[in-house]
């Protein structure tokens, strides 16, 4: 049976860039997945395997994090307008090339009172919550006699773009880890906290109220803590809770380390300066911890949080 080739499209998918443009030390962020598809004339490469017509995919994507360096990434139409500019015009097969690009929004974290006063301002300058992402849960226990509420979130994205480092670690003959002085903190951030109420219904917080503070102090801490490692990070925000809110007695938290490595884009001639960075997905680190009020048992099961 006779065959020949119809629609076809090629490119690297799903290119995470992250942009942060440093004025002063006001951070902002862009968040950006783009996926690349060009088209033209690449019979050859189906029908005979050459690959004189195909620019690679690996380019694509280094292209992708070029742009961000030498042009910037001031919306997601702009860059994706340069970009499919860009392979049009250079690559004589090259007839279309299809842009597709999702992003991720960013609002600032605000500062708690004490820091306002000391920053000088109502909003952490490098420290961002992601738009829209977290979901609230909860789970009652009632044996007849005895209440135990476990509440939290899950899914709530975070990032510091400095005010982090990580060195000082073991190194073993497997280590390849530099040290950082300098990198982005992300995470999504799964808790769960208990409450100290167990009987009288007449005597139970204010749910709405409790969650709305126990949410602000977890971010505030987050935002504050000039950080050493994610654990160091994560023990301040459960203690910042347990300080501030009496209701709570407990917390549990479960922190995938979102990383974010910073591109190579010296064999393109340019300077990377803490700019570009490659957001991975996976793998990724996982740190677990219970933060406790002095004095009681723990009760969120380990697993909790994973859920
Ligand atoms: O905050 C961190 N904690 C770690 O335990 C760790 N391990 C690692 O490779 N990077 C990091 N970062």
């Amino acid at each position: 049976m006779p065959t020949i080739l119809g629609q076809n499209q090629y490119g690297k998918a799903e290119n995470r860039v992250v942009k942060i443009t440093r004025d002063g030390d006001t951070h902002h962020i862009k968040d950006l997945n783009v996926s690349v598809a060009l088209s033209g004339d690449m019979e050859d490469v189906h029908y005979s395997g050459s690959n004189a017509n195909v620019l690679p995919t690996d380019t694509t994507k280094n292209t992708v994090y070029a742009f961000a360096k030498e042009y910037g990434i001031e919306s997601a139409e702009q860059f994706g307008i340069h970009l499919a500019r860009h392979f049009v015009t250079s690559q004589e097969p090259i007839k279309v090339a299809r842009i597709r690009i999702e992003e991720y929004s960013w609002e600032r974290i605000e500062t708690s009172e004490a820091n306002s006063k000391f920053i000088g301002s109502d909003d952490v300058k490098h420290s961002f919550v992601r738009k829209g992402q977290e979901t609230r849960v909860t789970q009652i226990t009632y044996d007849g006699e005895k209440w135990e509420v476990i509440s939290g979130l899950k899914d709530l994205v975070v990032m510091n773009s400095t005010n982090s480092e990580f060195w000082g670690y073991v190194k073993d003959k497997y280590t390849t880890l530099q040290e950082a002085y300098d990198r982005i903190l992300a995470t999504q951030v799964s808790a769960r906290w208990r409450f100290s109420w167990t009987d009288d219904e007449q005597k139970a917080p204010n749910w709405e109220k409790s969650y709305e503070q126990v949410r602000k102090h977890m971010l505030q801490a987050f935002a504050e803590t000039y950080s050493l490692s994610l654990q160091q990070t994560l023990y301040q925000m459960g203690s910042r809770i347990i300080n501030n809110r009496s209701e709570i007695d407990e917390v549990r938290f479960s922190l995938p380390n979102k990383h974010h490595f910073l591109v190579d884009l010296e064999p393109f001639g340019l300077k990377n300066d803490n700019e570009v960075y490659f957001a991975a997905d996976r793998p990724y680190g996982l740190i677990e911890a219970t933060v406790l009020r002095d004095g009681v048992e723990p009760q969120i099961p380990v697993d909790m949080t994973n859920l």
